[in-house]
């Protein structure tokens, strides 16, 4: 298998990595993650090396959090709970492996049956850059669990802790070539898609590159996982828990800079409490900090990179445009210290006065934007919130039990929130319905997705003689 993955993909090879695409950070720089044992983590932003040292775990777990907040941009508070939830992961998996098990099937006349979980070969993760480190976790752990190789290419914005990733792997004694990690954009993911030798293609970003991939794979009759955007509802109902459901809104709206695929952004509001979760809402939300991602106190970061800023403010902008009244936010900030003032942070954003026709009530933002919508009745708010051609994840504040559980039947999406929003546990499956994609990835079901089922049927008689 570690053979048959060096062919798919000549060059790669476990804890290195090339660095080609001229958009990223790190663009003609290279990462030489293992060069000494047991020193400090070392940047050398002049020369673009790397020097990521082992430790003992909790120090790792620090050391690969700082470098995913200067991968990705986010709150280190925000990359120490990723790093967890990524070895929760692997440790569950890890865990599943020696579970992993077929059926026995009793047939007449003393013959039998059984089947063997068997894996698929060599697949291919491509990941998107809001969620580095998670999500080369999330799909090399079930992965490896069923006996595959992955070929692992992460965001060309966000190239570092994939590798990092594949130095623990190593260091944990899985053979070389079993994780390789290949840096690139568009033309490397091409080629993985398109390799014969390829069985499987998880992928994770927008829904137009995933139907990209989900064409090439079909050419070669590959199975996908596809996890692609959203434009998730958040429903609050008058009878909630107001500060639990504004705590919602705000977990559903503002985690890494709003750029989470299952984000509650179109928050459906009864009309009858609107103003108190206004006031509220608009009010936490200004006393988010924003700044320096390093820093312990600070809860919002810097967006990925320039051109995604200025989309985002884009969507602001004509959403003032279309109607829409800003409460607070949906600016270019620069915090004061002079290191930060070229960052591409922004204000987190409330919109009110939102219609369901309105750029960005229909469009995934990817940002910090909230927009926030008024209804009346239950009915009504189910149907507003499924006409969307998106189906990732949903959300419902409610104290009514029998109403939290009829709408979380009845929204369209892959995960629905009863009063709580945005929290992904290893044990629970997660993915789309509709274009949000298919295939799941947590929780046991994800063995399916990486394994391939054989029956081997045993004649314990003798062969009917027919001819
Ligand atoms: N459902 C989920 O679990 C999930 C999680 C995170 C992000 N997302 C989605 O990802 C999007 C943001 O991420 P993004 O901007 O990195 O997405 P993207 O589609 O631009 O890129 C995703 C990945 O695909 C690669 N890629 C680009 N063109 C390709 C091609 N032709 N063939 C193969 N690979 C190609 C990119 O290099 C990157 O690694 C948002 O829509 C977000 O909702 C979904
Ligand atoms: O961005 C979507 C949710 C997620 C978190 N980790 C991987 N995907």
């Amino acid at each position: 298998m570690a053979q048959a993955i060096l062919d798919v993909m000549p060059g790669a090879s476990t804890g290195t990595v090339q660095v080609s695409d001229p958009l990223n950070f790190w663009a003609g720089k290279r990462v030489e993650p293992r060069q000494q044992k047991n020193a400090e983590p070392v940047f050398e932003p002049a020369t673009g090396d790397c020097f990521f040292l082992l430790g003992s775990r909790w120090e790792k777990r620090e050391k690969i959090a700082k470098l995913e907040v200067i991968n990705n941009g986010k709150s280190i508070t925000e990359a120490l709970v990723d790093i967890d939830i990524a070895w929760q992961c692997i440790e569950y998996y890890a865990g599943l492996a020696g579970a992993l098990a077929g059926q026995h099937v009793q047939l007449p006349g003393g013959a039998f049956a059984y089947t063997r979980r068997e894996p698929l070969g060599v697949c291919v993760g491509i990941g998107a850059w809001n969620y580095p480190f998670q999500i080369a976790a999330w799909k090399s752990a079930p992965a490896l669990a069923c006996g595959n190789a992955m070929v692992f290419k992460p965001s060309p914005f966000t190239p570092v802790t994939a590798v990092i990733l594949a130095e623990i792997y190593k260091e944990a004694g899985v053979p070389d070539g079993l994780f390789c990690v290949v840096q690139g954009g568009a033309e490397t993911g091409t080629i993985l898609c398109q390799h014969p030798k390829v069985a499987k293609v998880s992928f994770t970003g927008s829904v137009p590159t995933g139907k990209k991939v989900m064409e090439m794979s079909a050419k070669g009759v590959k199975q996908v996982t596809l996890e692609l955007g959203g434009k998730s509802p958040l429903i609050i109902f008058k009878d909630c828990d107001l500060e639990n459901a504004v705590r919602g809104a705000l977990m559903a709206n503002f985690l890494t800079q709003g750029q989470v695929c299952c984000n509650g952004t179109r928050v459906f509001v009864q009309k009858d409490i609107m103003p108190q979760f206004l006031e509220e809402v608009v009010k936490r939300t200004k006393a988010i900090l924003v700044g320096d991602p390093l820093l312990d106190s600070t809860r919002m970061g810097a967006l990925i990179n320039k051109p995604h800023l200025e989309k985002v403010l884009g969507f602001v902008s004509q959403a003032k445009l279309q109607g829409a009244r800003v409460l607070c936010g949906g600016e270019r900030f620069v915090p004061s210290d002079p290191k930060l003032v070229n960052g591409y942070f922004m204000s987190p954003c409330v919109l009110d006065n939102c219609r369901d026709d309105m750029t960005c009530v229909k469009e995934e933002i990817f940002g910090p934007v909230m927009s926030v919508l008024p209804f009346d009745t239950e009915e009504e708010v189910v149907q507003r919130a499924n006409n969307t051609t998106f189906g990732l994840a949903s959300g419902v504040f409610t104290r009514d039990i029998s109403r939290a559980h009829r709408v979380a039947e009845n929204l369209e999406a892959g995960t629905c929130f009863i009063n709580n929003y945005n929290i992904s546990p290893v044990e629970v499956p997660f993915g789309g319905y509709k274009m949000s994609g298919f295939g799941r990835e947590n929780g046991q079901v994800t063995i399916e997705y990486y394994s391939q089922l054989k029956t081997v049927v045993v004649e314990m008689g003798d062969v009917d003689n027919y001819f």
